[in-house]
């Protein structure tokens, strides 16, 4: 069975959604945040602050090619691992892509207050045009999902209900 991979701007809900699916099917769960932080023994927001963040980028891609060469897994991912072409098409290769939609106005209600995320910390402005440009990459995914105003239980049946029509 080919891998599930999530992906979709921070906070638009791969890790919740992730692990809810993954109870639905009984898929085993990872979460390449988790790994990289469970590798490292700290932090994303440390690993940024000490390491930069080409470092932490190194490391999910890293972390990409030991996961793609699994089968049968549900896979959340980074915000900026689906945002990069080349993640992108070895995500493809070795599964589907399921892209999680949320509007700049879900994204930021649903991170208000967070100090995990370090990319969060920047202006709105500069935080709108990541947004933007990272949804060119986003939209190469092979099943797209808008994720505004629905619940996680709803989000997974709608997965289940779509997972019908590809090749799982
Ligand atoms: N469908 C939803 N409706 C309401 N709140 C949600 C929904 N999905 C996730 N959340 C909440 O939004 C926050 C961010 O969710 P989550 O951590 O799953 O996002 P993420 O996409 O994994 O983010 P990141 O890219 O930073 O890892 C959490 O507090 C979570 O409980
Ligand atoms: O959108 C991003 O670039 C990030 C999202 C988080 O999942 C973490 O991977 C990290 O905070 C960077
Ligand atoms: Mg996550």
């Amino acid at each position: 069975m080919k891998n599930i991979y999530l992906v979709g701007f921070m906070g638009s809900g791969k890790s919740t959604v992730g692990k809810l699916l993954s109870e639905k099917t009984g898929m085993e769960f990872v979460d390449i945040d988790q790994l990289i932080e469970k590798q490292e023994k700290r932090k994303i927001s440390e690993i940024f602050e000490k390491e930069g963040e080409g470092y932490f980028r190194q490391k999910e891609k890293e972390m990409l090619e030991k996961i793609s060469n699994k089968e049968g897994l549900i896979i959340s991912t980074g915000g900026g691992l689906g945002a990069d072409a080349e993640n992108m098409k070895k995500m493809k290769q070795s599964g589907i892509v399921i892209w999680l939609d949320a509007s700049i106005e879900t994204i930021l209600k649903r991170t208000e207050g967070d100090t995990e995320r370090p990319l969060l910390k920047q202006p709105y402005q500069q935080l709108k045009k990541l947004y933007e440009n990272r949804k060119k990459i986003y939209k190469m995914a092979d099943v797209h999902i808008n994720v505004d105003s629905k619940s996680p239980e709803e989000i997974v049946q709608e997965i289940m209900e779509k997972w019908k029509y590809i090749q799982v």
